[in-house]
């Protein structure tokens, strides 16, 4: 177990003293690890379509945005880095939210699934503090026990989005003086301890383990300058939300901060609720519609019942070219039976769901982003944020609950421009997401099968995509009991 290579102890640029009055040297070997073929997802033909994309924000006073990244005022190394990301123009939502971040406002912002919002948060933040070497404390030397003091603190859901935010946040701070790391549960707590106490400017955290460090007076948040929501929406729904505010509110984090949030959805009510943690005059940014997903996405729905699902998925990834295929179900009983089931039945597949260990979790993703196993089959712990270059096809063998599940999960394909397929199958059962989804097919203009087209709209309405004042008059008005949809 102690030699295990967690994702949260990979190797990251080390900055030294003697750098302060030159040029940070290249690390040759980091160099290919961090930037190399292995880690890099091309963009698709699609890239430019983004242009098209209306991208809105509201709010007092909004700093004009700015066309390509030279044009941005970021730090001559983050511009290196960048390039070696191979990022040769910026999306909409790093265009608006790097010069939002970079003018000291807070933000709240919305963008579709695989349209670089990461990036759109690392790049400002990161690339503000590369000129504060006076910002930086590493461990006391008057032997107390050190304490690590991030600048920037990055939340997410999963473990594996976290060691995901930690490889995009090894790339941008490359020859930077900020050290990266990664806090989450189920990796070994030691080597977590170990890494941040050595330096940690920038902090990749999932809820619960970092509540841990606070309290064991590893880790502090009184210099905290800019604390960042990823999935924000799910960040504050029921099952994160009193932890978040434990953190935020009462774990030192100084008013002073900037606060910035991303997502692909975020519901009306969530979005009131954030407010509690943003300044009064923060941005809200929306690219294309709240909730809305790409269409570089080819969306099927196809009428399986229970029984016929295994049959009919044996046949759909016969009668396809061998492709990268995400394969989503409800419950980790399901995502076991069914690994089981396609094993036996020769397909190169695994499994990730929340019961398995750290271990197990790390190295099922590495199988799928790797290709020795290109048939994943996973519970919704991966339905947000991760990214695997080549995911063709994502199967709901169990359709998503509900639509902004939906959209996470065929999200997983059709990334930076790139396209995909997503295949759901649906039966009685789903009759609940019935409404939504067709939404979602007409605006897409995608193909509406047979049994939904008792449910299309007229007109289009979605209940997620007013501004964000409106936010407040549709909650007063809920409460009153006058809302209509
Ligand atoms: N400007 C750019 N040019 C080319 N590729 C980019 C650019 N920005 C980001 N990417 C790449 O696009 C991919 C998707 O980015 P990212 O994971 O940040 O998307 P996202 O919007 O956060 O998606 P999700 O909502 O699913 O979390 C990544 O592989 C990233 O490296």
């Amino acid at each position: 177990m102690d030699s295990y290579k967690w994702g949260s102890s990979k190797k990251r640029y080390e900055w030294k003293k003697e750098y302060e009055n030159g040029i940070a040297p290249r690390d040759k070997a980091l160099e290919d690890d961090l930037f190399g073929n292995h880690a890099h997802v091309p963009s698709g033909l699609n890239f430019a379509k983004y242009d098209s994309i209306p991208a809105k924000v509201t709010g007092q006073n909004p700093p004009k945005s700015f066309e390509s990244f030279e044009q941005a005022n970021l730090h001559p190394v983050m511009k290196e880095n960048i390039a070696l990301a191979r990022y040769a123009v910026p999306t909409p939502v790093q265009r608006n939210s790097i010069s939002i971040v970079t003018a000291g406002r807070d933000l709240m912002a919305c963008a579709q699934t695989g349209s670089g919002k990461t990036a759109a948060f690392l790049i400002p933040t990161c690339s503000s503090l590369f000129s504060r070497p006076d910002l930086i404390t590493r461990g006391s030397t008057d032997g107390r026990r050190p304490t690590a003091k991030p600048l920037v603190l990055i939340l997410a859901p999963t473990r594996e989005l976290c060691s995901q935010i930690f490889d995009e946040a090894r790339r941008f701070c490359y020859r930077s003086m900020l050290r990266p790391c990664a806090v989450y549960g189920g990796a070994g707590v030691q080597g977590q301890i170990q890494q941040v106490l050595i330096g940690c400017d920038v902090l990749v955290a999932a809820p619960g383990r970092l509540l841990d460090l606070i309290e064991r007076g590893v880790i502090s948040l009184v210099n905290l300058k800019y604390l960042v929501l990823d999935e924000a929406d799910r960040m504050l729904d029921m099952g994160f939300e009193g932890t978040i505010r434990e953190i935020v509110e009462r774990k030192g984090v100084p008013k002073d901060r900037q606060t910035l949030m991303y997502s692909a959805t975020f519901p009306r009510d969530i979005r009131a609720l954030a407010k509690d943690f943003l300044q009064p005059d923060y941005l809200f940014l929306k690219i294309g519609r709240v909730g809305g997903t790409t269409t570089d996405i080819t969306q099927k729905v196809i009428w399986v019942d229970e029984n016929e699902k295994r049959d009919q998925l044996n046949k759909i990834l016969l009668s396809q070219p061998p492709c990268r295929t995400l394969i989503f179900v409800d419950t980790k009983r399901a995502a076991d039976s069914l690994d089981h089931y396609l094993y036996e039945n020769k397909f190169p597949s695994t499994s990730i769901h929340g019961d398995r260990s750290q271990m197990e979790r790390e190295d099922a993703i590495l199988a799928f982003k790797s290709g020795t196993c290109p048939i994943l089959v996973a519970t919704a712990v991966v339905a947000r944020g991760i990214d695997v270059k080549n995911v063709m096809h994502v199967v709901n063998f169990d359709m998503a609950q509900t639509i902004d599940e939906y959209i996470h999960r065929i999200g997983r394909t059709a990334r930076v421009g790139n396209a995909g397929l997503a295949t759901s199958f649906f039966n009685n059962k789903n009759m609940g997401v019935a409404q939504d989804l067709t939404k979602v097919l007409q605006e897409c203009k995608q193909e509406i099968p047979s049994f939904l087209t008792q449910y299309i709209s007229k007109q289009l309405r979605f209940r997620d995509d007013d501004d964000d004042e409106d936010v407040s008059a549709h909650l007063s008005n809920m409460s009153l009991g006058t809302t209509s949809w």
